[in-house]
């Protein structure tokens, strides 16, 4: 069960998320490109802020050159390339409430916006996007200030902030939303995001996977999401806890690296229900690193930074990560290849050289039939590769000079020719930069370059004409790049014979599966990531994501220079003693710096929790635990892991703890700290995130509201037992054991007399018994959330026997809330420390 939509955040990383929004149409009046300093709405002299640059004319000559839009319709492009994205959100189809939230959007907002639009002169005001199934994705018109405008407007940013926040909806480029959709993700299978963070794409594969989940059961698959940046993985974590799954696991490699994770034949089986032997994946997601030149709209700081080299630096490490996809691939498995680039080098060139790589292991997916309503372009077959101002059409002619910049991969033949005699004429080390958009990369030279005359165009030998290309214009969206790879039969090995200009890097030579035994490199292909990451910008795929994470009460230690090597654990003490003022350096397996996995087994505690919620035997508690922490006896979180998870978990222990992981599984149980808490007889309460998962199998400690009963607790946070609307609820709530309970929304009034059955549109809520009332134990805005939702639901309440004023002065609230430790910071964001 997942996406129940009720992770609570904490009021400090909310704050953070809020504030790290920016307005990406406007850049500080510092900065000394900035055209001029009026600002653009009353043309005053603004201190602050000036609006972008939207001209390059590298960009220009570069696509204009490319011809990925024909001549006609440049104007239309670059037009529409300089006006700002529209809002898009994608409902969150796991969610317990995705069927209100999109009644909501349908009927309410359709029908209120539209007036409001009448007004403003535009013919649409919210529509779903036609091509995303079952009306879950949506366009709106409004700009952020428009929404702001007034009342109407108010109440839907307001509800789009909410749901936002809540996990029942997740802004999205509309664009962005691509790839997952041609993935065929179903929810049995094993999925790798390679290139995952902030983790909007991640989140979609999470839904799916989920899609048809029952009430307390878990689906077969899961996903591993990675990301090499660890700011970012921290930005995947916050982002895909919005979902409350415990079938991911988020790593930290770098992706032309993930590790193989392959038992060593030797390696004796030890339990007979070991799944598998090496961690090989149905469908891999490659949405690599990349310049970024369809975000410009959102983005448009671009315009200024663009040039070609970003697309040709990234072109190797774009060709390495995709090959290592592949090799994870399980034979029939299929790949998205996708980029948020329109440039070809970064595009159809690295499909195009992951295909020849492969030698028909691999194939391009014709999905001409699918999705019909999304408007696409097909691939290109032919193209230019551009450096320093001139423009190649085959590698034949490159000079020796730029061999280790521009590679026979970026051209359509792929074709490497010998070092050339280089041509005195085209000195490129003298480029001359004339300045046009400040990067020597783009120096626009007036000379024709005589090299390009005397050859002929390369056209590609592969149907290349099957990837797709959404340009801006097409349907008012970003640009974006999709290739769907079928791995047919397992990757050949490749010739031991040198090429000249290749060097053989193989990835990991213990754990290589058979498929990826010879993973040939170009020398310049091994350049580091950090040199990568200067060559092009990482640009966020959705603007609203804060770009710095409060990560709360725990700091990570990272090492200066820590790489993905084997570091030895028996370094650490002395280490940890090299970081003064910061807690001991953690360690999982032989990752430094990484708070450990451990299987959490201890009889006693789990017992105890067992016996206190009268869970059921048939709930799987065997192996399903984890912590991440080594001491059994200051464990304060405990997690929850599906089957799939558990079992990827155990592979990985039994190679040695080859992947690095930031986070895994869902909260379930938390260690009461107060002081009343430590008094209860069960010292874990169960976290708001784990419930939904866990409530069909508690038989003890849960009780069962009346609605006008279960709104009180909501709107009052602490009641008093005498208090409650149904006396006999009050009375029952009385009788249950001090500490954590539950409390489900019945339907009649009496619901305390009912028997209740759990299915997946059961609401339920954690809340504390002490000694003279009911305490909620849910964050503030998972309350408003719960509020609204029940209004739509249940309509406005009727013919309540105590009224609320009356209820309000009995409330207990502080002293209550105060007593079991819990506040809004209750969930923590990152799941780090044990
Ligand atoms: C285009 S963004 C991914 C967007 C993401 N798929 C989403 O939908 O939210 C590319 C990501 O690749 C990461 N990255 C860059 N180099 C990488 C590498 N060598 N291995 C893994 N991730 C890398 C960046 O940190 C960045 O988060």
């Amino acid at each position: 069960m997942g996406g129940r939509g009720r992770g609570g955040r904490s009021r400090t990383q909310r704050k953070h998320f809020r504030q790290s929004r920016e307005n990406v149409w406007k850049r500080p009046k510092s900065d000394p490109s900035s055209e001029n300093n009026k600002d653009e709405n009353n043309g005053s002299e603004n201190p602050t802020w000036t609006p972008f640059a939207t001209q390059n004319e590298a960009f220009d000559q570069f696509y204009k050159e490319q011809q990925i839009v024909t001549s006609e319709e440049w104007d239309a492009f670059v037009q529409v390339l300089r006006t700002p994205l529209p809002a898009t959100f994608r409902i969150n189809s796991s969610s317990q409430f995705s069927a209100d939230i999109r009644w909501q959007l349908e009927t309410d907002f359709m029908k209120s916006l539209k007036a409001e639009v009448a007004e403003g002169g535009e013919s649409e005001a919210i529509r779903p996007l036609p091509w995303y199934p079952e009306n879950l994705a949506w366009h709106s018109n409004f700009s952020r200030m428009q929404l702001r405008k007034n009342q109407t407007l108010e109440r839907f940013h307001e509800f789009l902030k909410l749901e936002n926040e809540i996990g029942n909806i997740t802004r999205q480029e509309a664009v962005s939303m691509v790839p997952p959709l041609f993935l065929d993700v179903h929810p049995d299978h094993f999925v790798l995001d390679m290139c995952a963070a902030p983790g909007s794409k991640t989140f979609q594969l999470l839904e799916i996977i989920h899609q048809s989940s029952k009430a307390g059961s878990l689906p077969n698959g899961m996903v591993i999401a990675n990301d090499l940046d660890v700011q970012r993985c921290n930005l995947l974590i916050h982002q895909t806890k919005r979902m409350c799954t415990a079938n991911l696991i988020v790593t930290n490699h770098e992706a032309q690296q993930f590790p193989g994770c392959r038992l060593s034949k030797n390696h004796e089986i030890m339990e007979s229900d070991q799944r598998f032997s090496q961690l090989l994946f149905d469908r891999v997601l490659c949405d690599v690193p990349c310049s970024g030149d369809g975000t410009l709209r959102k983005a448009p700081d671009l315009w200024r930074k663009w040039n070609t080299g970003m697309g040709n630096g990234l072109h190797s490490l774009q060709v390495l990560i995709a090959m290592r996809g592949v090799a994870l691939l399980k034979v029939g498995g299929r790949m998205v290849y996708s980029t948020c680039s329109m440039n070809p080098i970064e595009d159809e060139a690295v499909v195009a050289e992951i295909l020849r790589r492969c030698c028909g292991s691999v194939e391009l997916v014709d999905v001409s039939s699918e999705l019909p309503e999304l408007i696409r372009r097909p691939g290109l077959k032919r193209w230019k590769v551009r450096d320093r101002g001139m423009w190649w059409v085959s590698y034949k002619n490159v000079p020796k000079s730029r061999r280790s910049v521009v590679l026979p991969s970026m051209f359509p033949s792929g074709r490497s020719y010998p070092n050339p005699v280089d041509n005195p004429n085209v000195d490129m080390e003298d480029d001359v930069n004339d300045g046009t958009n400040g990067n020597s990369e783009d120096s626009v030279q007036a000379l024709e370059n005589p090299v390009t005359c005397e050859l002929t165009e390369e056209v590609s030998e592969f149907p290349l004409e099957r990837c797709m290309r959404i340009v801006p214009h097409d349907q008012n969206t970003g640009a974006f790049f999709i290739a769907i790879l079928q791995k047919v039969s397992p990757l050949p090995a490749i010739p031991e014979k040198p090429i000249k200009g290749i060097i053989k890097q193989p990835v990991e030579p213990d754990n290589q599966g058979i498929e990826d035994a010879k993973v040939l490199q170009v020398d310049s292909l091994a350049r580091t990531s950090e040199e990568t990451s200067e060559a092009g910008s990482e640009v966020d795929e959705n603007d609203d994501e804060p770009k710095t994470v409060d990560l709360g009460a725990t700091p990570r230690v990272t090492c200066e220079g820590d790489s993905e090597e084997t570091q030895e654990p028996s370094n650490t003490k002395d280490i940890s003693k090299m970081v003064p003022g910061k807690r001991k350096l953690q360690i999982q397996g032989k990752w430094r710096g990484v708070d450990p996995v451990v299987f959490f087994k201890d009889e006693v505690i789990i017992n105890s929790i067992k016996a206190f919620y009268g869970i059921d035997e048939s709930f799987p508690f065997n192996g399903h635990l984890v912590t991440r922490n080594n001491d059994a006896r200051h464990v304060k979180r405990i997690y929850y892991v599906s089957k799939s998870v558990k079992d990827v978990l155990e592979l990985n222990f039994s190679v040695g703890q080859q992947l690095k992981i930031t986070s895994i599984g869902i909260k379930m149980f938390e260690r009461q700290t107060s002081r009343e808490g430590s008094t209860a007889p069960c010292s874990f309460r169960i976290s708001s995130e784990g419930l939904p998962l866990i409530l069909p199998y508690i038989s003890k400690q849960i009780l069962c509201a009346s609605p006008v009963d279960f709104k009180h607790l909501l709107q009052y946070k602490a009641i008093k037992f005498v208090d409650f609307v149904d006396a006999e609820f009050g009375e029952k709530a009385a009788n249950l054991l001090p500490g954590c309970c539950v409390v489900v929304l019945g339907k009649g009034n009496k619901a305390a007399s009912e028997s209740f059955q759990v299915d997946e549109s059961t609401i339920a809520i954690g809340c504390w018994k002490g000694r003279t009332s009911l305490t909620i134990m849910v964050t503030a805005m998972d309350c408003q959330e719960l509020l609204e939702r029940l209004k739509i639901r249940l309509g406005e309440e009727k013919g309540s026997s105590k009224g609320d004023d009356e209820l309000a002065n009995s409330v207990v609230g502080e002293e209550a809330q105060q007593s079991n430790g819990i506040n809004d910071e209750e969930v923590q964001p990152l799941d780090t420390s044990g």
